[in-house]
């Protein structure tokens, strides 16, 4: 082994405790198998590590940047880390099937506290009759002030990519969905090689059939850099970790109401004279965002660590 055996690399896919690092340069990638030491799971895809090479092809990660940015998920147990370093998250909807808010405002919820930018891209606008009522639907998060971006990756796929790659280039962006709304035939059409980079990550990995329940991360092609991270397991959008503060202020349209309760510590759940109440009485806040807000207080207080 004549390889050098310092190294920095970027964390670009994780399975358990199983990491894959890209130490290769601005043209080609170089992956290698990390481990931490001892029991550290404190890594995440989209980590910056440095590294220290043990063989070929495998590595074990000395020390992890700082990150800029941090994305957790979490179950009454514990909570886990989704990605680092993402400067943007892609909430990927359709009109058919039908999205859920709840997963959409749990994933701009899980932005607001992270220090994330959120954006919706609307995909399948090709179908027409459930159109008008996903627009509509998408309007609520749109009127919050996230940006909403119609797209049909089927019948115009150049449209799409002309409308995604200038919020792409430079950026760390992370792409979620719930199931059959089209993120991989966006991303397939954003990162061309996708398909064979996955290959090659599942085979780096060595994690055989788990090909598609992994996060990853793809280099964006063209000059501008930037990368995509694909995320599985949107499904269960746990937000336990959160707190009641955060909670609060993670719903942007929440803060004008903010310290106008009668009580300092309201909760805004059924406290007299509330500011937030009152602003879902007149229409100001919408009724499905404050009883995700509720729904999401009362899981917080679940929390068993
Ligand atoms: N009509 C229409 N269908 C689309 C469009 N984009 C994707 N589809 C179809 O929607 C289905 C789901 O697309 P995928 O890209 O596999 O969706 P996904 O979100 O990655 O779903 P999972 O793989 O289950 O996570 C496929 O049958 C696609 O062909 C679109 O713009 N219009
Ligand atoms: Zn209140």
């Amino acid at each position: 082994m004549n390889k050098t055996t310092e190294l920095t690399g970027t964390i670009v896919a994780a399975h358990g405790r199983h990491y894959l690092a890209d130490v290769g340069g601005a043209a080609s990638s170089e992956f290698l198998q990390c481990v931490t030491r001892g029991k550290k799971t404190n890594v995440a895809v989209g980590d910056i590590v440095h590294l220290k090479r043990t063989s070929d092809n495998q590595a074990v990660i000395e020390k992890i940047a700082e990150q800029t940015t941090l994305l957790y998920r979490s179950d009454q147990y514990k909570s886990k880390l989704l990605a680092a370093n993402v400067t943007r998250l892609f909430i990927v909807i359709a009109t058919e099937p039908s999205f859920a808010d709840d997963l959409v405002s749990r994933a701009l919820v899980a932005c607001e506290a992270a220090g994330v930018e959120a954006h919706l891209i609307l995909n399948k606008v090709d179908v027409e009759a459930p159109l008008a009522r996903a627009r509509e639907r998408a309007g609520l998060y749109a009127s919050l002030g996230y940006p909403l971006h119609e797209v049909s990756a089927r019948t115009d796929p150049a449209g799409a990519v002309a409308t995604l790659m200038p919020l792409l280039e430079g950026e760390s962006s992370i792409f979620i969905g719930q199931s059959g709304m089209g993120k991989s035939s966006l991303i397939n059409l954003l990162v061309p090689d996708a398909d064979i980079a996955v290959r090659e990550i599942s085979e780096a990995l060595d994690t055989g059939k788990h090909t598609t329940t992994f996060t990853r991360l793809y280099r964006l092609p063209g000059s501008g850099g930037g990368q995509i991270i694909d995320s599985p397991g949107f499904q269960e959008f746990g937000l336990y970790h959160l707190t009641e503060g955060m909670l609060e202020r993670a719903f942007v349209e929440f803060k004008p109401f903010l310290g106008g309760c009668k009580y300092y510590n309201c909760r805004h759940l059924a406290e007299p004279q509330c500011a937030i109440l009152t602003a879902v009485d007149e229409g100001k806040i919408a009724k499905i965002r404050h009883e995700l807000y509720a729904q999401l207080l009362h899981e917080s207080a679940q929390t068993l660590y």
